[in-house]
């Protein structure tokens, strides 16, 4: 709601509708009443428009009707008494615009402004894609407005965004403030009126090409750009009009609802439940008060790097001194990167530095609340190691595994605390990547995952709970992709086709770059192994491992010394060891052509459909399959780990999302195709609950309701 709070000549609104103070329909109408009401009260001389705890995070994205924030503005700018904004927390989207439209603008110093419409789809459509050029000129607004940004108290005042920026109470100030002006004329204080300072051409396309490669695929930030502009050209009510229509383009797109899924969805995630009922909202984790990393390699470091950063002491550990001293002094450059890029400063990095402790070998690790082990994919080592782990650490103590994909029951058996293993999966660089993929294992208690997503979200992640299976949600998904980019190739495209074709969809690089940057002989080492373990001896004419089709495409070039950027050569050509920039080679071509010939298997021309549907049907296949074994709890959980873990395209809301958008019954009918054309593919097998859901025309939101009526049979 809103409180009214008339006080020595001034009104009071103060929005009252936590969590963010969204402009919910109960809040449009009673700031509309309350600016009426101060209006005709001829005690009242001035008003001032705050937020209890914040100020507005703008509109509730899940409750869009009348009176519009466009009308609420146009009544602030038009009052006759002053209307002072005081700000505190976010001025967001439409509370941005609603400050923008006050007559003047009280900011307390951590404050924080920004246009957040476009990440969710759409415009600010209420006046603020013309208002905001004409306050800050165009060159800020077009930086603003398309990018999402959040700017800091002291960058808006600069910018001319706030009159006056405060350390103590801002809605005193204002309130003080707008007593101040009682009965000033406010003819220059009326943001519309004014005009657009630096309306260049130049500003337009620079931006554009900005938001093209910041946004990638994404409708509203262009459209945004297109409105600012024109408006900027345009008399302020032109220029509304011109919003409006425009505003419909991105509201009937079909990214608007994608992006907000995406808003929720990530919200979502971190609210787990379990199979046996427990739920975030019945059992509490157990705080973290100073934990331990087994190995200085990339992961262990950046995960050391992710809690020292949240203020958790650790301690890194290593067995070998020389391994141990290498990875601290990857970590203090990495800090020292910070300082001199000065997102942190001298005396903040020394308070994080002095968190960390190190040993060499476990022994000290006798007073640790969490020991997350980070040594190199090897279930033998990880075994033997928490064996140790658990002989020493006391009783209580977590003892969690950063693997990628193995099995979390198995390296849990070599303790005695089976209920306080499970799986953290982090992802590269792990002091940077927002995902966390916390594995649970059978016997894993429902109080280390309470402890887990608890611990992720202190340390900044977006935690999201999953079933143990051979590489979780993200990786056992992907590979299903992976493969398939493989067998393209072999079956007749190049590299730079299937590259293509995924980059168009929205993937910032197609599955060759992303393998030629990881390194081709890491695939492929994971290859033998599985050959090894299976018993089965590669040769070259191995097509089939376990009945399954498998392409051993990557180690003919890791034959041939291609391992990827690294060595200059992998998919692509780079021309030199560590080169960046891939280039198509015909000697790569010939070794692919090569390969098909030593095997038989005959190329031809791929349509870019098929390029399409077979890198991304199968990953969604086993998104659904992923949902029916209850690996996840939830679609949104597959989303959320496929736009945070893998940079899937926002603007289709991930991989479960946008299979019903295109239709589940479509994407089911062409999985089938695909399983009549490759019988030795398991990956084409269609899910049954896709299956269900296509046949009964559910839609997925409602998912539940089939798997639950299909489990009663
Ligand atoms: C279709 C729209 C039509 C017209 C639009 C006009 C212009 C706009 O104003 S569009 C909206 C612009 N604003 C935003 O996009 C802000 C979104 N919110 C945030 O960025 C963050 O929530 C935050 C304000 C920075 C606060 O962050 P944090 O403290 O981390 O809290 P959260 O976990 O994100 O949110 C808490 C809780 O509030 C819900 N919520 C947040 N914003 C909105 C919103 N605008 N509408 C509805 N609900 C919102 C969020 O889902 C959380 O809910 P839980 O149930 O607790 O999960």
């Amino acid at each position: 709601m809103v409180d009214y709070i008339a006080r020595d000549g001034v009104a009071l609104l103060q929005v009252n509708n936590p969590p963010v103070n969204a402009l919910s329909h109960h809040v449009r109408v009673a700031i509309e009443e309350g600016l009426k009401k101060a209006g005709q009260d001829p005690r009242i001389k001035s008003i001032v428009i705050s937020g209890k705890g914040s100020f507005i995070a703008g509109a509730d994205i899940k409750d869009v009707s009348k009176p519009t924030i466009l009308e609420l503005c146009d009544l602030i700018e038009s009052s006759g008494k002053p209307v002072v904004a005081a700000i505190k927390g976010f001025a967001l989207g439409g509370g941005h615009e609603i400050a923008i439209s006050c007559h003047y603008r009280i900011a307390h110093e951590k404050s924080k402004f920004g246009f957040p419409e476009v990440d969710i789809g759409i415009l600010p459509a209420a006046g603020g894609t013309q208002r905001f050029p004409r306050l800050v000129g165009l060159e800020a607004a077009l930086d603003l407005i398309p990018s999402g940004r959040h700017i800091g108290a002291a960058q808006a005042f600069k910018l001319g965004i706030v009159d006056k920026v405060v350390r103590g109470d801002a809605v005193e100030e204002a309130v003080k403030f707008a007593k101040s002006i009682a009965g000033e004329p406010l003819v220059d204080r009326r943001t519309s009126q004014r005009p657009v300072m630096g309306a260049e051409n130049a500003f337009l396309a620079a931006a554009v090409k900005l938001a093209m490669k910041k946004k990638k695929g994404m409708i509203a930030p262009i459209v945004c750009l297109s409105v600012s502009f024109m408006g900027s050209l345009l008399p302020f009510e032109q220029g509304i009009q011109v919003e409006a229509a425009e505003a419909v383009v991105v509201f009937t797109s079909g990214q608007m609802g994608a992006l907000q899924y995406a808003f929720f969805a990530q919200r979502a995630a971190p609210k787990w439940l379990l199979p046996c009922g427990a739920s975030f909202k019945t059992v509490k984790g157990r705080p973290i008060r100073n934990a331990a990393v087994i190995g200085a390699g990339t992961m262990g470091t950046g995960i050391t790097m992710a809690m020292l950063n949240a203020g958790i002491p650790v301690t890194l550990v290593e067995q070998d001194r020389k391994f141990l001293d290498k990875g601290v002094s990857l970590l203090k450059l990495l800090y020292a990167g910070s300082v001199s890029l000065r997102k942190i400063t001298q005396d903040q990095c020394d308070a994080i530095l002095s968190k960390l402790n190190t040993a060499v070998g476990y022994k000290s690790l006798t007073n640790v609340d969490l020991v997350i082990e980070a040594v190199y994919e090897n279930m033998a080592l990880k075994k033997q190691i928490f064996a140790e782990l658990d002989r020493i650490c006391p009783p209580e103590t977590f003892l969690w595994t950063n693997t990628s994909a193995l099995d979390i029951d198995e390296i849990a058996s070599a303790t005695r605390r089976p209920d306080k293993v499970l799986g953290t999966h982090f992802f590269v660089p792990a002091y940077h990547m927002k995902l966390l993929e916390n594995v649970r294992g059978k016997l894993t208690s429902a109080e280390t995952v309470a402890s887990a997503q608890m611990f992720g979200t202190r340390i900044g992640k977006i935690p999201v709970v999953v079933g143990n299976c051979h590489g979780f949600v993200g990786n056992r998904m992907l590979h299903k992709y992976v493969y398939e980019a493989d067998f393209l190739i072999e079956e007749g495209c190049w590299p730079e086709d299937v590259d293509m074709v995924a980059e168009n969809f929205g993937l910032p690089l197609g599955p060759f770059k992303v393998r030629d940057l990881s390194g081709l002989d890491i695939r492929v080492r994971g290859l033998l192994e599985q050959a090894k373990a299976a018993g089965i001896e590669i040769n070259p004419a191995t097509r089939f491992l376990n009945g399954e089709r498998i392409s051993l495409l990557s180690k003919s070039l890791v034959d041939k010394g291609h391992c990827g950027r690294k060595t200059g050569r992998g998919f692509y050509n780079y021309g030199k060891p560590g080169g960046k920039i891939p280039l198509n080679d015909r000697f790569i071509k010939d070794v692919i052509v090569e390969y098909c010939a030593e095997r038989g298997i005959e190329r031809r021309k791929v349509a870019y459909q098929e390029i399409e549907e077979r890198l991304f049907l199968p990953l969604i296949n086993e998104g659904f399959k992923i949902l029916e074994e209850g690996i996840a709890s939830k679609p949104e959980d597959i989303d959320t780990i496929w736009l945070l873990g893998y940079a899937w395209p926002r603007h289709t809301g991930g991989p479960m999302y946008y299979a019903n958008m295109v239709g589940l019954d479509k994407i089911y009918n062409r999985i089938c195709h695909y399983n009549e054309l490759h019988k030795h593919s398991a990956h084409w097998q269609p899910s049954l609950l896709l299956k269900k859901l296509a046949a009964s025309k559910t839609p997925m939101k409602d998912w539940m309701e089939v798997a639950q009526a299909s489990s009663k049979l």
